[in-house]
């Protein structure tokens, strides 16, 4: 062990949000030290949002292209995963090495140890390299973690054994599989089983819940099973895996349905996206009187970490691990606030009431703020609108112009907690309910408005006019 080394900032684990804090905290004049075990940026560039969203553009790009027929002409379509699977390793993620990040803080002034960070008391961390050696820091401010996630390991029997894909695997394909079983129908196991069928695999979703997207409303959890099942991907909800096996490159997976019918579903490839595990675990918690076996780190609307007293002196968190949404750019606004607070300057607190979020199957699946279901859970009086159709544009369209809007007032206040909407770029089109549910504009206010013909978003209004019908 070496000698302690003081600085003025530790960041442990380096996600999207501590990147940019780093920076931040730099500029500022402190002395920043980061601490990254894996890959500088975290999930979301190597193997999260941008290789899956470069997956959803090219799969998307062939739907459109199969589209054609009956609208524009005739076209045949040959799908290719090597421009794929070339952009991501290439454009995307630079064969997975982080260099251009490390230089990025490096010349900001940031001090980059490579390692697993470990606190060790208030505000000291040790780091272990990948030598194995270990030096340790003291920052007279305090400590941030950003830790993340990983791909959550089911207690299967057999699973383990088999040569399975989780995300990370699923981002690095050179090919695509002639079949394809994807154990979880959140928002990954959904993108990704619609990029893979789109380019081929047959593919079956097996969700444990009763419906995919379970917590978005059930109508868009509806919709997205139609288009899915549509597309000749098999859905199966309510489901229980009891085991898998793995011989001669085919996997099986043993199912059982809800009533209690069984089958054995064979392809060449698992895809396991059934959530994730906090990377809490490792990070010295207990030394500074918190549970390690936590799967969130309460923060309070400053980010600074909770104890059972109140804040831990200079401890920090922020990201995935905080509980407040699992996306970039809740990392990103977390930051900020996280940043300024070390600083010792205000500005506005944390508030997630209006937290956007978009799951980027085509049509894609957004939504901000309180579902219906969650808005009478908190005691709200509670009128819905809806419109299970894009109007005019979504026919205009052609075939893919299904959709819905969702709305969700409390009546009480004659304010929107929350929106839900289906379709094409409907996460653009979430914007406008973003601001409305974020500024609390009153619903009277929002009908006055103007909607412009013909446009996805006109479907707002109708469904802010459906409000009325509602008990
Ligand atoms: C397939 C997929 C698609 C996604 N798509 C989207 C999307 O479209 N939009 C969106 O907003 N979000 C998306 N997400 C979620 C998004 O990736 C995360 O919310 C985002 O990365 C923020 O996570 P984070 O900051 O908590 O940490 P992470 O990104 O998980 O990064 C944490 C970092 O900390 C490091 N680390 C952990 N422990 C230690 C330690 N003890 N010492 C040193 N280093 C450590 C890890 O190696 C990692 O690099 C997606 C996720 C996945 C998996
Ligand atoms: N577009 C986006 O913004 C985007 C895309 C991907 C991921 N993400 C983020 O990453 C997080 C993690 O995504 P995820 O999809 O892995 O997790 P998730 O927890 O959101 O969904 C996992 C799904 O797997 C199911 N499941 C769990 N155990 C199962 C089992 N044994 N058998 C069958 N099904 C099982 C769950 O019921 C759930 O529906 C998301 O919650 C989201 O916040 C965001």
């Amino acid at each position: 062990m070496s000698e302690e080394q003081t600085c003025d900032l530790i960041i442990v684990g380096l996600g999207p949000g501590a990147e940019s804090l780093a920076t931040g905290a730099a500029e500022a004049g402190l002395r920043v030290v980061a601490v990254e075990k894996h890959l500088t940026g975290g999930e979301c560039p190597y193997y999260g949002c941008v290789p899956s969203k470069m997956m959803v553009r090219a799969a998307d790009l062939l739907a459109e292209g199969r589209r054609i027929d009956g609208l524009a002409g005739e076209a045949t379509i040959t799908a290719s995963w090597e421009p794929v699977a070339r952009r991501i390793r290439e454009e995307a993620t630079t064969d997975w090495d982080d260099q251009v990040a490390v230089d990025r803080l490096t010349d900001a002034g940031v001090t980059f140890a490579r390692g697993q960070g470990r606190l060790t008391g208030e505000r000291t961390v040790a780091v272990q390299g990948p030598d194995g050696a270990t030096s340790t820091w003291r920052a007279e401010r305090g400590v941030v973690l950003n830790p993340g996630t990983r791909p959550a390991q089911l207690p299967i029997p057999g699973l383990d054994s088999t040569p399975y894909w989780t995300n990370r695997e699923a981002v690095q394909a050179t090919s695509v599989p002639a079949s394809l079983l994807v154990i979880g129908g959140g928002p990954i196991g959904a993108e990704m089983t619609q990029v893979f069928a789109r380019f081929g695999a047959r593919t079956t979703v097996l969700e444990a819940g009763p419906r995919i997207l379970g917590p978005e409303e059930p109508e868009a959890s509806a919709l997205l099973t139609d288009v899915l099942a549509h597309e000749g991907v098999r859905v199966m909800s309510g489901v229980s895996i009891a085991e898998v096996g793995y011989l001669d490159g085919t996997f099986s997976v043993a199912v059982e349905e809800s009533g209690g019918r069984r089958e054995t579903l064979h392809a060449d490839q698992l895809l396991v996206a059934a959530g994730r595990t906090p990377n809490l675990d490792d990070l010295g918690l207990e030394t500074v009187g918190l549970d390690p076996t936590a799967r969130t780190l309460a923060v309070d609307e400053r980010l600074r970490v909770l104890g059972a007293d109140g804040p831990v002196e200079g401890l920090w968190a922020i990201g995935d691990v905080t509980g407040q949404g699992a996306f970039t750019h809740v990392a990103m606004y977390q930051q900020a606030i996280a940043l300024r607070s070390v600083l010792g300057e205000g500005g506005a607190a944390a508030q997630y009431r209006a937290v956007p979020h978009t799951t980027f199957t085509d049509p894609e699946v957004a939504g901000v703020g309180l579902t219906e279901q969650r808005a009478r859970e908190a005691g709200l009086t509670v009128r819905v609108g809806l419109v299970e159709d894009l109007g005019s544009r979504g026919w205009l369209h052609g075939g893919a112009g299904q959709g819905l809007v969702k709305v969700v007032e409390d009546a009480d206040r004659g304010v929107l907690v929350g929106a839900s909407v289906v379709g094409p770029a409907a996460g653009e089109v979430l914007g406008f309910l973003a601001v409305a549910v974020h500024a609390e504009v009153p619903v009277a206010t929002l009908r006055e408005m103007i909607y412009a013909y013909p446009t996805f978003h006109r479907a707002i209004e109708s469904a802010l006019a459906d409000l009325d019908d509602d008990g």
